[in-house]
């Protein structure tokens, strides 16, 4: 049976000088649950994501793994995975060259290999593929790494609804043994591959229930 691991951010103060971002923020995500991040522009979801990566330090508060302080969670072999807002793998490398890059063994690049895109550019240098073809390479290059935890920052853009409807699946699968922390502004996407949905709002962290939750905080209309 794989073990239960939890990643949380604590108490999270982050400000850019005089603009107050996050306010003793509490987030968790843990292994088996996809934990979905609404908010609109600018209210600090990527700097959240950073602070949890370890790439931002917060002001105030901590980050914990299963209970512990970790400073750097990128630094800790298997602990986390991240995929920014923008594609950011190297367009000069192939797919191929990426796995062995990235160490991924023969399981792995089987797994990868049963999607169709991935077949398809196996070799073909990433800076001649579309940006939504980038972005869902690189969602499913994370979704099956070996990390207990993976963050995806609005990986539904730049995806044609056809995309959209092929990473549903995988991000719910792969939450069977990993805790996945997915942000995007697609709401309905977002609750619907959710186990727990959080508005970012003013700075706080608020769970929601469904739509109507998001209404009454005045997300959407
Ligand atoms: N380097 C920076 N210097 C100063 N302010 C910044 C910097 N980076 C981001 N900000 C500000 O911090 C706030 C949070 O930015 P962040 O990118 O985390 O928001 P977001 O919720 O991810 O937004 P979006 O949905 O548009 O991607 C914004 O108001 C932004 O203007």
């Amino acid at each position: 049976m794989t073990q239960h691991h939890v990643l949380e951010g604590d108490s999270i103060d982050f400000r850019y000088g005089d603009h107050s971002v996050l306010t003793g923020v509490y987030i968790k995500c843990e292994t088996g649950k996809v934990t979905g991040l609404l908010g609109r522009n600018g209210t600090g979801k990527s700097t959240l994501f950073n602070i949890l990566f370890g790439t931002a330090s917060p002001g105030g508060g901590s980050v914990r793994w299963n209970s512990k302080y970790v400073r750097s969670a990128f630094r800790k072999n298997g602990l986390v995975s991240y995929m920014p807002q923008f594609p950011s793998i190297p367009g000069h490398l192939s797919f191929k060259k990426l796995l062995k890059l990235f160490g991924y063994d023969d399981d792995q690049v089987e797994e990868v290999l049963s999607y169709h895109l991935v077949k398809k550019h196996f070799t073909t240098r990433i800076s001649n593929l579309s940006t939504g073809e980038r972005k869902l390479l690189e969602a499913l290059l994370l979704l099956h790494s070996r990390s207990h935890f993976v963050l995806l920052d609005e990986p539904f853009s730049f995806l044609s609804p056809l995309q959209v409807e092929q990473l549903l699946p995988v991000v719910r699968s792969q939450a069977r043994t990993k805790g996945i922390l997915l942000t995007d502004h697609r709401y309905q996407q977002v609750i619907d591959s959710s186990d727990t949905v959080l508005l970012l709002k003013n700075g706080s962290v608020h769970p929601i229930q469904g739509i109507d939750g998001l209404k009454s905080l005045g997300y959407i209309r």
